[in-house]
């Protein structure tokens, strides 16, 4: 296993980022524009899709971070060719091979994501087993499989777990099952699609996510020839067809980095274009932006956001599941919330520990509390469990520069926020985890105007 901080040389340097720490200079509010690319949370489980179809895939948009390069090394392994296409961030997947190739190597891929597990459907069907390796992902709580080999074992594979991960088989195919997740998990919606697309017969799965990133993956299956329907009451059904083709399609823009350059703006005290970023798949965002006091304009390119230059508001937030306020939005608003007037509360319902970030915010002067309670809002699947899920936040208080480390990906990017707002130097290091989901993040804090030096 990795240390924490090989862990994020490892994803830094995956995408070309030498360094490994940053120096910043706080206190100068961030101005000017960049651009989005596609969702990491879609475009690595598009590219796990392309081993579904007969005929090669074209994705766009696809952005240069290192959990989209832990993905093509897997798929690399599997046997699927991978070349970039004419614009950037163009992918082009050619499965032609997979069923020829030798994956002997997979644990050295597995790297530090949660997609692995996704290929088990695809490969299930492609060559009747599969090998998963242990997950990666953030740290944010126990992230159980439990519901994803559940699901899997409905389909008709045969789970068998070794010291070295997962093997599974299917000596019979894959069939249509019904299924009813306990909790609207969104690995485990996408393990019923990528599964049941080939399987034979009808699924019905009861209990889905329907986040705007599995709206875009079904997009995808469709193009591809799958038959699905998406019911208002979080029931989808899958019609399994014999063959898949090819796709070619523009990822879904980011709206979790979109949600933390607004943050950003809003702590500030900057002004911030978001290029790309669109109204409807960020709707709860805007509304809890309002309320705070951030001001934002939606353009047909983008949406600018922008510090209203009065004092900010205090919220509650609850997190949750689609089309509720989503936990990755959290981390970055919570250093906002600690320049608001007032108390603020944050109820995570959706990870138990997602709140590990808010030592180092404690440590530059933020006054912030976590709770073992359910505050504010409706009891929640962690509150009689001991978990530290909810935060009092109160301010607004002044934060002052401090070394701080990295804990996390949203974590990250909230510790950035925060050594940009505060007063003096910060040392932020590990910063490279911050690449497994934000592309280029350095250049474009440079396009802002951030006062920083990076070392190595
Ligand atoms: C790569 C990716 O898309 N990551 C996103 C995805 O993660 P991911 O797909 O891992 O998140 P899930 O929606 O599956 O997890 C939500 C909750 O369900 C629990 N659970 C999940 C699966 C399971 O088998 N058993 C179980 O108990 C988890 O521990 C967690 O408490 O959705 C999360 C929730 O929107 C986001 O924060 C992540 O950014
Ligand atoms: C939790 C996250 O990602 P992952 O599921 O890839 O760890 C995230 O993007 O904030």
């Amino acid at each position: 296993m990795n240390t924490l901080g090989e862990d994020a040389r490892n994803h830094g340097t995956a995408v070309g980022l030498s360094v490994d720490q940053i120096t910043i200079n706080g206190g100068k509010p961030l101005r000017g524009r960049i651009e989005l690319k596609g969702a990491k949370n879609l475009v690595t489980k598009a590219m796990v899709a392309a081993v579904l179809g007969e005929t090669p895939s074209v994705l766009k948009d696809v952005p240069n971070i290192s959990d989209v390069r832990i993905v093509r090394g897997l798929l690399e392994v599997h046997g699927v060719r991978v070349v970039e296409g004419l614009e950037e961030g163009e992918l082009i997947f050619d499965p032609s091979n997979v069923e020829s190739a030798h994956f002997a190597d997979i644990d050295a891929h597995a790297g530090s994501s949660r997609i692995p597990i996704l290929f088990c459907g695809p490969l299930l069907h492609r060559l009747g087993e599969a090998f998963i390796p242990d997950l990666g992902g953030c740290r944010i709580g126990d992230r159980p499989i439990d519901f994803h080999l559940e699901v899997l074992r409905k389909f008709g594979a045969i789970v068998e777990k070794l010291p070295s991960g997962i093997r599974m088989s299917a000596p019979n195919g894959l069939k249509g099952a019904k299924v009813e997740l306990p909790y609207p998990s969104v690995g485990a919606t996408e393990q019923v699609l990528l599964t049941a697309v080939r399987a034979e017969g009808i699924t019905e799965l009861k209990g889905a996510a329907i986040e705007p990133e599995i709206m875009d993956l079904i997009n995808i299956l469709q193009k591809m020839g799958a038959i699905i329907t998406v019911d208002t009451d979080r029931v989808i059904r899958i019609e399994g067809v014999e063959r898949l083709d090819g796709y070619t399609h523009r990822a879904l823009f980011d709206r979790n980095e979109a949600a933390s350059w607004a943050s950003a703006a809003l702590a500030t005290d900057g002004d911030i274009f978001v290029g790309g970023a669109r109204q409807s798949e960020m709707l709860t965002f805007l509304n809890v932006f309002r309320k705070v006091g951030g001001q934002f304009e939606i353009h047909d390119d983008g949406i600018r956001f922008w510090h209203p230059g009065t004092p900010l508001n205090p919220v509650f937030i609850e997190t949750d599941v689609h089309p509720g306020f989503m936990t990755d939005w959290q981390q970055p608003l919570v250093v906002a919330l600690t320049q608001a007037h007032g108390v603020s509360i944050v109820h995570e319902t959706v990870y138990e520990q997602r709140f590990g970030f808010v030592d180092a915010l404690v440590e530059m002067g933020a006054e912030i509390q976590v709770h073992k309670d359910c505050l504010g809002g409706q009891a929640c699947r962690f509150g009689q469990r001991n978990f530290q899920h909810s935060a009092i936040i109160s301010g607004p208080r002044k934060l002052h520069g401090a070394d701080i480390e990295v804990p996390d990906l949203r974590g990250g990017f909230s510790h950035l926020i925060a050594a940009l707002s505060a007063e003096g130097p910060s040392t932020v290091s590990n910063v490279g985890i911050i690449a497994r989901g934000y592309e280029n993040f350095i250049g474009k804090l440079q396009q802002l105007g951030a006062d920083f030096v990076l070392e190595g």
